[in-house]
């Protein structure tokens, strides 16, 4: 199977050039300035276009069990949306339920995942309970035939996922002991419970009631307390979904004392905002509904995109998550049972070129590196993922720059019947999606087939991850001073009165 892209603009994230890709079975091997077609040679002109690396998307829930309902966009039908968006690459979440073996639903989920996925995928592994078995069983996680190398640790949804500060600090001596990334969700558990409780108590029961009972600073704490830990700990930290200015700030004012925290904002709170909690419609306000929350300071997407510009923040993703109206309607009497999540991993792509590069925040390159070699890097696949070069699979995108399109309901392959971006007009599509040298996407068209993803091993201790931690960890050494014995002596004794 072979293929060449001719006459496009090549841009990772490190250089922009005019080039011809030459794809065969699945790799990239050839770049050349002109590379002449042979006969029955596929050829996709790529004229006035990017050529890029397929997105990837380091955080999704496809189907995840949660809060008594199952997330629509299946293994199948989530990751249709990611190519039809220009993703090529998702990391999703085993989640153990509390208590379970994480080798149990490692299986589960790549029982879920194998046979549907039509782009490759990974997994990353949550922390829901604490034990020596846990610890022994994220060490066997993390060898080559799983291919796990991050642990999620969840500061919220008590009872439910979250473990407390002790076992997240043990995980994270665990996570560092087997270079292993330590992910968060951070917000403070415990206050929202309490929150919950008097917002309802007090006849609060809408989906203004979500985002008042998770107030901004409530992740901003955090945030911060899980970048100390993590700095007591020696283990390198990355923030799921930062919502917020607070956690943001929390983030570089650890990276700043030589704290290795990587901060990943999400296309949701990059480019809409928490107006959206006291919409009078109720089915309007409930589809807006996750945690954190989309962020009530209508400012705070744009803020995030300049900092992902500054490299306060890293890279990007979606949390795709995602519940159709008839499941969020479901907590129409109490704010608490809305199954919290949103969609994304179709429009990340655009929303982050829209809000980015068109805005004129980002460069094309910064673009790549935000979307796909960040991640890539990160999660140690580089440069098999995340590059448009001789040797690195053929997950490319041919990207119009130019074109614009409307993001809807009526047009996106979700599985859910109703887009959180619906109506945004967007710069930047994807024309053509290509998965290991097959194209999935052209002409407005999936050309996906079932279970043609595959499960891509990631192993532990990536470079951009643990190089800096082995000289930081001598600098956090303990120290013992040996000094002789005290000896008490009679001048010294306490009066006796
Ligand atoms: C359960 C999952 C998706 N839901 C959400 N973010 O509201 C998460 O918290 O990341
Ligand atoms: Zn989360
Ligand atoms: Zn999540």
């Amino acid at each position: 199977m072979s293929l060449l892209i001719k006459n496009g603009t090549i841009v990772n994230d490190d250089a922009m050039f005019k080039s011809d890709v030459l794809v065969h079975d699945g790799k990239i091997v050839e770049i050349a300035p002109s590379i002449d077609p042979t006969p029955g040679l596929e050829v996709v002109d790529a004229t006035d276009r990017f050529v890029i690396p397929g997105g990837i998307d380091p955080h999704t829930h496809m189907q995840l069990p949660f809060m008594g309902e199952v997330a629509k966009d299946d293994f199948h039908r989530g990751t249709e949306a990611a190519v039809a968006g220009g993703t090529t690459m998702i990391i999703d979440f085993v989640i153990p339920t509390k208590g379970e073996s994480l080798l149990v639903a490692y299986d589960r989920w790549r029982g879920w995942a194998d046979p549907k996925v039509v782009c490759d995928y990974g997994l990353s592994m949550a922390i829901t309970s604490w034990g020596p078995e846990i610890a022994k069983e994220m060490e066997m996680v993390t060898k080559a035939d799983y291919g796990i190398n991050s642990f999620k640790f969840f500061l919220a949804y008590a009872g439910v996922f979250m473990v407390r500060d002790e076992e997240f600090y043990q995980g994270m001596l665990q996570c560092a002991k087997l270079r292993a990334l330590a992910r968060v969700h951070a917000e403070n558990g415990a206050v929202i419970a309490e929150r919950c409780e008097h917002l309802l108590s007090s006849g609060i029961t809408g989906p203004e009631g979500h985002t008042q009972s998770r107030p901004e600073e409530l992740e901003a704490e955090a945030t911060f307390r899980a970048c100390t830990m993590a700095s007591q700990a020696n283990c390198p930290l990355y923030v799921v979904h930062v919502m917020s200015k607070g956690a943001a700030a929390a983030i570089a004012h650890h990276r700043k004392k030589g704290a290795v925290v990587f901060g990943e904002p999400i296309a949701a709170g990059l480019a809409t905002d928490g107006s959206h909690y006291y919409n009078e419609d109720w089915l309007h306000a409930a589809r807006y509904v996750m945690s954190p929350p989309l962020s009530r300071d209508p400012s705070t997407p744009n803020a995030l995109m300049k900092l992902l510009a500054a490299g306060e923040l890293h890279l990007t993703a979606t949390d795709n998550c995602t519940f159709d109206c008839h499941q969020k309607s479901l907590g129409k009497d109490d704010f608490t049972k809305i199954p919290n999540g949103v969609n994304g991993v179709e429009d990340r792509m655009s929303v982050v070129w829209d809000k980015g590069v068109h805005a004129g925040i980002i460069d094309p390159m910064k673009f790549v590196a935000v979307t796909s070699t960040m991640a890539a890097k990160i999660f140690n696949c580089y440069p098999q993922k995340g590059r448009i070069a001789v040797g690195s699979d053929a997950d490319i995108v041919i990207w119009n720059a130019n074109a614009t399109r409307t993001i809807s309901k009526d047009t996106h392959h979700h599985a859910i019947d109703f887009n959180i971006f619906e109506g945004m007009q967007v710069h930047g599509v994807p024309e053509t999606t290509i998965c290991r040298g097959r194209i999935v996407w052209a002409d407005g068209q999936l050309r996906t087939v079932q279970g043609a993803g595959r499960f891509v091993p990631l192993p532990p201790d990536s470079q951009i991850v643990f190089s800096a931690v082995d000289n930081r960890g001598k600098a956090l050494e303990p120290v013992k001073v040996e000094r002789a014995p005290y000896v008490a002596t009679t001048l010294e004794a306490p009066d006796a009165n």
